[in-house]
């Protein structure tokens, strides 16, 4: 028994908004992630109508893809109104301002999923630095929970148990979900 690992919490996400961003690099461990992290959301009551996903590039997309997502505020509402979320993307930045300022906040929490997976070079570390400070200062300025979900691995075998698909490992996606589920209700409080 590893001693790694969230103590999970039960927590009630009927009522939150949930945006996952996904990179779209080594999407064979991507999909599994998102998938995994999905369930949880559904398993926690979070409405499939709430849960908004999106995809960019690469991982070193993900802090300006998540704080576009925040900025953008509106999202396809339930009543499917409201501009679409390739719209919000494509939506220059004062579009995006004027929609900020006219709506409430759209997001509990959002899951940030990316795969690095160590080359011959040193730019894994770069991304994988930038990425992490990034995603960390997104959180902390818009005081919305942004889940880390980037494995940063060193090797196919390494992300593969990590997202739960070599028969042994465990899928870090869920943990993610329920993180994400958590901080969304706690900040509510
Ligand atoms: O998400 C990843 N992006 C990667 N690079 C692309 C990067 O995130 C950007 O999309 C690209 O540099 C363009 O900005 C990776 N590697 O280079 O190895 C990787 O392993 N994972």
């Amino acid at each position: 028994m590893s001693l790694k690992g969230p103590t999970t919490e039960q927590h009630d996400g009927s009522g939150l908004r949930i945006g996952i961003v996904h990179a779209r690099w080594n999407s064979t461990v991507i999909e599994p992630l998102v998938a995994g992290a999905k369930a949880k959301l559904l398993a926690a009551g979070v409405k499939e109508s709430n849960i908004v996903i999106q995809s960019c590039p690469g991982s070193w997309e993900l802090p300006i893809a998540v704080q576009r997502l925040f900025s953008a505020s509106q999202i396809q509402s339930t009543s499917g109104s409201g501009p679409s979320a390739g719209d919000l993307l494509a939506a220059s930045t004062s579009d995006l301002t004027s929609l900020a300022s006219a709506a409430p906040t759209a997001f509990d929490a959002i899951i940030a999923v990316g795969v690095l997976i160590k080359g011959e070079t040193m730019h894994f570390e770069y991304i994988a630095d930038a990425v992490s400070q990034g995603l960390m200062r997104v959180q902390l300025d818009t005081s919305i929970p942004v889940i880390f979900g980037v494995l940063t691995v060193l090797n196919d075998e390494q992300a593969k148990a990590r997202a739960g698909i070599d028969g042994k490992g465990h899928n870090h996606g869920e943990d993610w979900g329920l993180a994400a589920v958590e901080m969304g209700v706690k900040r509510r409080e």
